[in-house]
């Protein structure tokens, strides 16, 4: 058997059934009627009444930053609030109101002590919290600006398992009640004080056990707040709702039953606020609060000192029959304790194994037992509702930004066309500097350069160069070489090609004597070139077109003069080959890595961002605080990510192979199902930058950084078999190697999945896919704690 103060009417504010913990009671006031708790005889009476108020803190400690320097701002703090309450929670700006209110709702984890929220911790399996049991409203506004009043109640009321038609009537009483506009305009367009009102709209949604409201007033008028606050008291009227509020007006906090005022992370007193004036003999709270911040400022001797007069000044005041102070040690800086006995009585109680129960706890049990089951769902897998609200969350906004709307659908098509047109084509207009000294240059024959196109041995310089390709060349001409190379050597042109002035007739001796030609025959017969190989690309397409042009200037002169064409080729004979063509392109081998680096970096940049403006607008600890599971917002992301990269996947390919004419060989669908999953593994990336970076400006950096290393290291640009071998291993392993040289296979070669490059590219990109989801869930819960 135990004491247990308990209060029907769930009034009287401070600690109702926590003043029973106390093991110390306090000393006598003089003429005071003191109150002197009984020692508890069972731990299970501590837990208990824990449980029976809507909110109880124990022993609290949370720091932030490092563990070497730690900012305290909770140290050792206890708060309870009991079930029924309106709960004011005053204190100057930074003292750790938020921090404290986040960790009630389950966003924050204490780094010591104990919560107790509706009867269960904040977070454990079927308690409700976060979920629907509780209202929060944090102190940013919360919300999404693309969305109007109706669609934020819609998003929020399916997130809360409300029906569709509940929410619409909801809707239309918290518009009439916080004064909002139409139900139609955009919260991005509504003033601040309407948008603060939104938020709390949304807060009182789903009619929620205990309302959590962090600064509700901030930016009300004055006849609103007036409003608001009465509908508070209205709520707690009948005892089954509670709300706890942090405001900076700290003279409507008289509304409140109880006030807690919190200075450095404690509380300084918990109280009822009739009770703190008269205590303090102060006109306002205020100035109550102003006397207890003082008062904690003091030296322990004289903080002593001070609660002694206190007590002396308490002892002088006459509180009738109404009212009894109880004078405890936990209250902080004055430890005391005020009940008036219409609001609140000691009630003898048994412990539950007696199996008899008094009326107050059996209904605060049967509360517990009735929310407890409530909450069955809670620990549900998950709900339509959420589902549906955060699919729809996502679909409109993308919809509704244009920016984002042009980035995934536009982007894509563009990067492609762009990737076509520029890259792998013949460069055209080179221009080569001809010095011909078989022709006289100040003729005008020397650009003219007529010849005989017979089996015919004169101005075979000129039926040489008419064999040069003029779309790739542009020959300029120039009376010697040294203005040649000149021209070269300033920029003007690619190379510069000579003829001596008998080429013609040393190459016919050259062909007729064969091994017998002698060294100035040679010499003369040579077409003499230097090329700028500056530009690695440039420099081998001439040589390659300049050699191309003497074989088929060879193979014509044999074939008019009836001669076998064969043996102008070098003695090695490339057939027609097995894959591929025998004039490949570099678009053909860029192709496949350009595909999958488009489709995956796109994913990249929409996703890495999305966590994150979500998290710092407070979107996401408000669907969490709300009761949407981490899993849940990844799966609502993945589900719409993969809708974009169908989209995106069919745009890319089409032009790709339809528009561009690049060959693809194997079966299209293995090609659609590669270029998708090597989307989601994108946006499991995406993920991954988004759980771990706080900015969005880190997001990028780390998303656009990634890129480049990617490029080069996943053979898309150069194949992997030109790097150091222990690099080598690197890029093989990223998440774009295998699964490029898989698609390239596909599109080049014709191969099907049972070719082992084609499904280690698939494997590899599961693999990657399956890595990055668990490390963002890790990461979401971990900071979540
Ligand atoms: N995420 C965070 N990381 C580091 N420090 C933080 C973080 N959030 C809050 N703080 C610090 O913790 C302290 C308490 O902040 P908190 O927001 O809880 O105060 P508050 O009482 O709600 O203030 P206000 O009334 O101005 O909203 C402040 O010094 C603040 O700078």
């Amino acid at each position: 058997m135990y004491w247990k103060k308990a209060s029907p009417s769930g009034r009287g504010g401070s600690a109702m059934g926590e003043k029973v913990e106390r093991t110390k009671p306090g000393p006598d006031l003089v003429g005071v009627n003191v109150e002197r708790p009984t020692p508890l005889t069972h731990q299970t009476s501590t837990v208990w009444s824990r449980r029976t108020q809507a909110v109880s803190v124990r022993h609290a400690f949370k720091h932030y930053g490092s563990k070497k320097k730690p900012n305290h701002v909770l140290s050792d703090l206890d708060m309870t609030v009991a079930k029924g309450t309106i709960y004011g929670l005053l204190g100057a700006s930074g003292c750790g109101k938020t921090t404290l209110l986040s960790c009630i709702v389950g966003r924050r984890k204490l780094n010591s002590g104990e919560i107790w929220v509706l009867g269960g911790k904040p977070g454990t399996k079927g308690s409700g919290v976060p979920g629907k049991r509780v209202g929060y409203m944090p102190q940013e506004i919360a919300l999404y600006g693309e969305f109007t009043i109706k669609e934020t109640m819609m998003y929020f009321g399916w997130i809360f398992g409300m029906q569709t038609s509940e929410i619409i009537a909801r809707l239309q009483f918290l518009l009439n009640f916080l004064d909002l506009p139409s139900q139609n305009r955009m919260v991005k367009n509504l003033s601040g004080g309407q948008q603060r009102r939104v938020s709390f709209a949304v807060a009182l949604m789903h009619d929620p056990e205990l309302l959590i409201l962090d600064e509700p007033t901030v930016g009300v008028d004055p006849l609103l707040r007036q409003s608001i606050w009465s509908h508070l008291v209205q709520i707690t009227k009948d005892g089954h709702k509670t709300v706890i509020i942090t405001t900076h007006y700290i003279e409507e906090a008289r509304q409140a039953h109880t006030i807690g005022l919190m200075r450095s992370g404690k509380l300084l007193a918990e109280e009822s606020p009739q009770a703190l004036l008269t205590m303090y003999r102060c006109q306002t709270l205020e100035e109550v609060f102003l006397l207890l911040s003082r008062a904690q400022g003091n030296t322990a001797v004289q903080q002593q000192q001070a609660n002694m007069s206190t007590n002396i000044n308490l002892a002088s005041l006459n509180w009738g029959k109404k009212g009894t102070i109880s004078v405890t040690e936990e209250s902080g800086v004055v430890g005391l304790n005020f009940h008036q006995t219409h609001q609140s009585k000691e009630v003898l109680i048994h412990d539950g194994t007696n199996g008899h129960i008094d009326m107050g706890r059996q209904s605060s049990r049967s509360r517990f037992a009735e929310t407890m089951e409530d909450c069955t769902n809670c620990s549900g897998l998950t709900s339509t509702g959420k589902i549906k609200a955060l699919l729809q969350k996502n679909f409109l906004r993308m919809w509704r930004n244009v920016g984002v709307m042009l980035f995934i659908f536009a982007l894509p098509v563009m990067q492609v066309i762009l990737f076509c047109l520029a890259i792998g084509r013949d460069p055209t207009g080179l221009k080569l500097a001809i010095v011909n000294h078989e022709q006289n240059y100040t003729n005008m024959s020397y650009q003219q350069c007529n010849f005989d196109g017979g089996c015919k041995f004169g101005n075979l310089s000129c039926r040489y160069l008419n064999q040069i390709n003029n779309s790739t060349i542009e020959k300029v001409y120039y009376p010697d070489t040294d203005t040649a190379k000149e021209a070269v050597r300033s920029g003007d042109a690619w190379g510069a090609l000579y003829f001596t002035e008998n080429f013609t007739d040393a190459l016919v001796a050259r062909m007729a004597l064969g091994k017998d030609a002698d060294e100035e025959t040679l010499d003369q017969s040579e077409i003499r070139v230097w090329l700028d190989m500056s530009n690695q690309q440039i420099g081998v397409i001439l040589q390659r077109d300049l050699q191309l042009a003497f074989q088929d200037f060879s193979k014509g002169l044999l074939t008019t003069c009836k001669e076998n064409p064969h043996l102008a080729e070098i003695p090695i004979t490339f057939q027609e080959p097995i894959y591929g063509s025998s004039t490949p392109s570099f678009t053909d081998f860029v192709a496949p890595g350009v595909i999958l680096t488009i489709v995956f970096f796109l994913a990249v940049a929409l996703t890495s961002s999305a966590l994150i403006i979500e998290r710092t607008e407070g979107l996401l600890d408000r669907s969490w605080v709300a009761g949407v599971a981490p899993w849940e917002i990844l799966f609502s992301h993945v589900v719409t990510q993969f809708v974009v990269m169908c989209g995106q996947t069919a745009l890319v390919l089409s032009f790709m192979i339809l528009v561009f004419g690049v060959q693809c060989k194997g079966a299209i669908g293995y090609v659609v199902i590669l270029t998708i999953l090597q989307g989601l593994c994108g946006m499991c990336f995406g993920f991954v930058i988004s759980a771990i970076c706080e900015l969005e400006r880190n997001a990028i950096q780390l998303a656009l950084g990634s890129f480049y290393p990617t490029l080069l290291l996943s053979g898309v640009i150069w194949p992997i078999e030109g790097m150091p071998i222990g690099l080598r291993y690197i890029a093989t392993y990223l998440p774009l190697t295998l699964a490029t040289a898989s698609l390239r296979a596909m599109l080049t070669r014709g191969w099907g999945l049972i070719e082992q490059e084609v499904y280690f590219g698939f494997i590899s990109t599961i693999v990657w896919i399956v890595l990055f989801l668990t490390i963002s869930l890790v990461v979401l819960k971990f900071k979540r704690g």
